[in-house]
């Protein structure tokens, strides 16, 4: 492999790196009018390839912020569009290429990197591990009822393509966010712009005033089969009140000519079914891991998210980012590096796990993933990581 060239591409090669992600994915290349579109969803400089002869290999990623527990902050890189070709796989291609993005990362001060994964096998080694989950669900349209003590204040006003884009952006931006969700970048938007502009079904979004100003908003698209009533399928859900998320799901319900409402991408602990006289109107149809989350910088991490227990000893092993590895000393007033014993040991990739509170270290522990010295700092590390809330990142990149 060592006449592999890794590098970031400049911008007339970036089509054909779109091009050989697709087909990686096995979905044909964007047409010529759609480039310029998706084009414009790739940030500069933030794409990598991997040459031989030709292009065999690209990662891109985009610079956002990751909200941590506690409501910091951290430098997030979102990481996607990775593919290697199929007659190049298994010969340390992704290696290269996650080697290189990480070298960056590290360079320009990210603290945690995260994705969206095609496989659960692939990125473990890497030091990814699930950081947030997500839950699909199903909501019977016809049949169910809102309680009569919900708030009712608010309006719902829907906005063409042009005015979502223009509005969307700042209304997200105003929203409170869950440890998981991320800051949405303009070259996120740009992406979802194709989306929105390319789908068969007309794509609708409504906004809910409060008051001051809008505070939540539902995309979605109306899929229906002759014969049969409408599948109302939401693409994007977000809301910062109580009235809006009642506001929404009232609206939702009385859009005409849908028999169900699909929500394929929610937090795992949103309480939709309490919304309903009968909670059984809605269906959880899947849980499943959203974001995994690589740390990049585990003091960094440590330091930006609460700890409101402690101390604790932890020992990190990270053989694909060395100077993450050893002993970190977590207090609630510091995180610092420490010769003391470790009372737990664990991968980089299951620190990731804990890291937003998406499973309990005495989980971890329980499935071998956490190897413990001092049985003691269990409950210490579970009270120190626990979440309030299942994190959820919310955002599709
Ligand atoms: C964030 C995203 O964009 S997710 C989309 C990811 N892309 C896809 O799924 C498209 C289809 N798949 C591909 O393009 C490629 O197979 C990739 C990107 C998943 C892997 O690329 P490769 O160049 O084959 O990976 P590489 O050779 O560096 O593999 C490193 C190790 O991971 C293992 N590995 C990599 N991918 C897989 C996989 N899909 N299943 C099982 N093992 C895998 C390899 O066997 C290797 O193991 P080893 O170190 O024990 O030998």
């Amino acid at each position: 492999m060592s006449d592999l060239v890794t590098r970031v591409l400049r911008d007339d090669e970036l089509r054909a790196a779109n091009t050989l992600f697709r087909a990686s994915l096995h979905v044909p290349p964007v047409k010529d009018e759609e480039w310029v579109t998706t084009h414009r969803g790739y940030q500069p400089e933030r794409t990598l390839g991997v040459f031989d002869e030709a292009l065999i290999g690209t990662a891109k990623s985009t610079d956002a912020l990751l909200r941590v527990p506690g409501g910091a902050d951290v430098p997030l890189a979102a990481v996607t569009g990775v593919g290697v070709r199929a007659d190049r796989t298994r010969r340390g291609v992704l290696t290269s290429l996650m080697r290189a993005q990480f070298a960056d990362f590290a360079e320009r001060g990210i603290v945690a990197a995260a994705l969206h994964a095609s496989e659960g096998v692939i990125y473990g080694r890497f030091g990814y591990g699930v950081g947030t989950l997500m839950r699909s669900y199903k909501v019977r349209r016809l049949a169910a009822r809102l309680r009569s003590d919900l708030p009712t204040s608010g309006e719902i006003e829907l906005l063409d393509i042009d005015a979502a884009l223009n509005r969307l952006p700042g209304s997200y931006a105003g929203l409170p966010l869950r440890p998981g969700m991320m800051s949405r970048p303009q070259h996120w938007w740009y992406a979802v712009e194709r989306g929105l502009r390319a789908s068969e079904e007309p794509v609708v979004t409504a906004v809910h005033h409060g008051p001051d100003g809008i505070d939540g908003f539902v995309v979605y698209r109306v899929v229906r089969t002759p014969g049969s009533d409408g599948t109302l399928k939401v693409d994007d859900l977000h809301y910062g009140t109580p009235e809006a998320f009642a506001g929404l799901w009232r609206f939702l319900l009385g859009v005409d000519l849908v028999d169900e409402i699909q929500v394929g991408y929610g937090p795992v602990t949103e309480p939709v079914e309490l919304l309903f006289t009968d909670p059984r109107m809605c269906t959880v149809t899947e849980v499943e891991d959203d974001t995994w989350v690589r740390l990049v910088d585990v003091e960094a991490a440590l330091l930006a998210r609460e700890r409101a227990a402690g101390p604790l000893v932890i020992e990190v092993d990270d053989p694909f980012l060395p100077h993450n590895a050893g002993r970190y000393l977590i207090t609630p007033d510091e995180v610092s590096r420490t010769e003391r014993d470790a009372q737990l040991r664990m991968g980089a990739d299951t620190l990731a796990m804990a890291y937003l509170g998406a499973w309990l270290p005495s989980s971890l522990a329980a499935t071998g993933r956490i190897r413990v010295s001092d049985p003691g700092a269990v409950a210490v590390a579970d009270d120190l990581f626990g979440a309030r809330s299942t994190p959820w990142c919310g955002t599709f990149f």
